[in-house]
């Protein structure tokens, strides 16, 4: 069977665009076969990915890890990052994500800054770069900037001397594979590229898990034979360990759209249980109660539906304002609205929080100093983009309190950052971003729960680690100022023990405390 494609596809002294795929498809399965049909000592399929983030780095060491037979390279224009990706020190935290790496590095897993090397002998090419939101211009503050994308695809074009698939693996646009496609056709010199859409779905801290056992792999073509041979070589990679049944093939479109659909359904239903809360809070109801009767029908499902100070991390925001700006531009505004709102509780959320904080210490945080356990986005990462505790921490410092935090993966230097960037600077690569950042006076960073505690007025648990659930509250609470109070953002502590020991305990949608009933309604 095998030999007989190669025999009607390969035409001598080159391809044409379907043998390309073809040979592909059969080097991948590690089948290879010369101009006459024997079998060729085995040339590796090499896969090149631009951009060694949180998605490039763990998705591209996992199929290393299960495609023994592919060459896998990530390349990436932040040196620093490159290098800490050959260390032992890798530039992000991701629980199973060293012993991964350990494995297959030097071996047929690695890690470059020669993007033009790599790119030219890639086979296929995945681009895992930043599309932050813009800042600037047309769009700005919602529409995604593709100047990496663009950069990243203007070089494939340049250095490119055989055929290529190109994998849009960061989330972009609708209809950015058709932009794509103009650049790099533009310049192709006779190369013929087929460019494919397969999103992300991992979540942070959970990569692995997911990367191993994904719900789904995502792949979208061209409905042309080119395009769908295309997806069939792609899909032959995650066929190394992905079940056929959860590989599914779309056209290009509807892939770009799915992921920031899912993106949108996912932190819809957090909103949805955020705004719950509130009304929690308001009645005496209990949102755990609310969300476990709920989450009981099997339609809804129970999972997604913890109220929490609002959602964080790198995407959730930025991918429901480019669907807005997606339906603004299609002059869709009621759907556009009807998304916005997502983001609007969740801003809510965040006010509601340090409102709550300051309205319940006397209406005033000034000079008091409150405790920060947690800062990055979520538990199992040092992520911190977009972590709401950067808002609940510009709302204390706003009212002047002096902040002492505690995280246990998230460095000083990275919380400062965060606390003097403006806006969506944080989302590009870091060696573009400001270089010294002014150092906020009033925010200290310390290793260890007790010594941010110690003396405090507050606490504010914005991150959900395991180790803050096991603290010694009695010591923390002897250590602190009186009234002492914990303001739990993420519902992880046992609120009756609290008041047992003597401490104003809130939780996000639970029955208020007696002392914060009288407060303030906060909004
Ligand atoms: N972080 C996550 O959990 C997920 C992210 N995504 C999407 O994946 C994309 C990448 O996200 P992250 O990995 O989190 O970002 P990241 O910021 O961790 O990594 C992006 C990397 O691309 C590099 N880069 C930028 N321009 C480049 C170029 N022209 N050539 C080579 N490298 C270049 C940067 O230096 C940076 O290291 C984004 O579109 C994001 O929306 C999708 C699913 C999950
Ligand atoms: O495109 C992306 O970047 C990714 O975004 C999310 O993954 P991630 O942001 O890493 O983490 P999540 O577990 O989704 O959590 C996002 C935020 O929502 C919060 N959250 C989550 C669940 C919940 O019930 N309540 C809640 O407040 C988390 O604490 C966190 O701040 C999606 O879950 C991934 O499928 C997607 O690939």
């Amino acid at each position: 069977m095998k030999k007989r494609r190669m025999a009607v596809y390969y035409t001598g002294s080159g391809f044409n665009e379907s043998g390309f795929f073809f040979l592909l498809r059969d080097r991948i399965l590690n089948n290879n076969f010369n101009n006459k049909g024997h079998i060729d000592q085995v040339k590796m399929v090499k896969i090149c990915c631009l951009g060694a983030g949180y998605v490039g780095g763990p998705t591209m060491a996992v199929i290393a890890l299960k495609c023994p037979s592919i060459e896998v390279v990530v390349v990436d224009i932040s040196q620093p990052r490159i290098a800490a990706w050959n260390s032992d020190t890798l530039p992000i935290y991701e629980p199973g994500l060293d012993e991964v790496v350990k494995e297959c590095r030097g071996r047929n897993l690695f890690f470059s800054t020669d993007l033009e090397k790599h790119v030219s002998e890639a086979d296929i090419i995945f681009v895992s770069v930043n599309t932050p939101t813009k800042t600037r211009g047309l769009g700005a503050g919602k529409a995604a900037d593709l100047t990496y994308w663009e950069s990243a695809a203007r070089m494939i074009a340049d250095v490119s001397k055989s055929d290529k698939i190109v994998v849009e693996k960061s989330t972009v646009p609708v209809k950015t594979a058709e932009a794509i496609e103009k650049i790099l056709m533009h310049n192709s010199k006779g190369i013929n590229f087929q460019i494919l859409s397969n999103p992300e779905f991992l979540a942070e801290g959970t990569a692995i898990k997911d990367l191993f056992n994904p719900d789904r792999v995502l792949i979208g073509g061209r409905e042309t034979p080119a395009g769908q041979k295309a997806i069939q070589a792609l899909s032959d990679v995650y066929a190394h360990w992905v079940p056929q049944d959860r590989i599914i093939a779309t056209n290009l479109w509807s892939a770009e759209l799915s992921k920031l659909a899912a993106n949108a359904f996912l932190a819809q239903r957090i909103s949805s249980v955020n705004a719950m809360s509130a009304l929690c809070e308001a009645t005496g109801a209990d949102v755990a109660e609310v969300a476990h009767a709920v989450g009981k029908d099997t339609r809804i499902g129970p999972k997604f539906l913890n109220a929490s100070v609002g959602f964080g991390g790198s995407c959730f925001q930025k991918d429901i304002l480019n669907l807005v700006y997606i339906c603004e531009c299609n002059g869709l505004p009621e759907v556009a609205n009807y998304w916005k709102q997502v983001i609007k509780i969740n801003d809510y959320q965040k006010n509601r929080f340090v409102n709550r904080v300051v309205s319940s210490m006397f209406n005033t945080v000034s000079g008091k100093k409150i405790a920060i356990l947690g800062f990055a986005f979520k538990k199992d990462t040092g992520d911190t983009r977009e972590t709401p505790a950067i808002d609940v921490c510009k709302g204390l410092l706003g009212d002047k309190a002096k902040i002492s935090i505690y995280d246990p993966q998230v460095t000083e230097d990275q919380i400062q950052r965060d606390l003097s960037l403006n806006k969506f600077e944080w989302d590009h690569p870091v060696h573009l971003q400001p270089m010294s950042p002014t150092t906020v006076k009033q925010a200290s960073v310390v290793w260890d729960a007790y010594s941010a505690t110690k003396d405090a007025h507050g606490i504010c648990i914005l991150t959900e680690w395991d180790e803050f659930r096991n603290l010694d509250f009695q010591k923390i609470f002897d250590n602190m100022q009186k009234p002492a109070f914990v303001f739990d953002g993420r519902n992880i502590v046992d609120a009756e023990k609290l008041r047992e020991i003597g401490f104003i305990v809130y939780s996000i949608g639970k029955p208020l405390d007696s002392w914060l009933k009288d407060m303030p309604a906060v909004a």
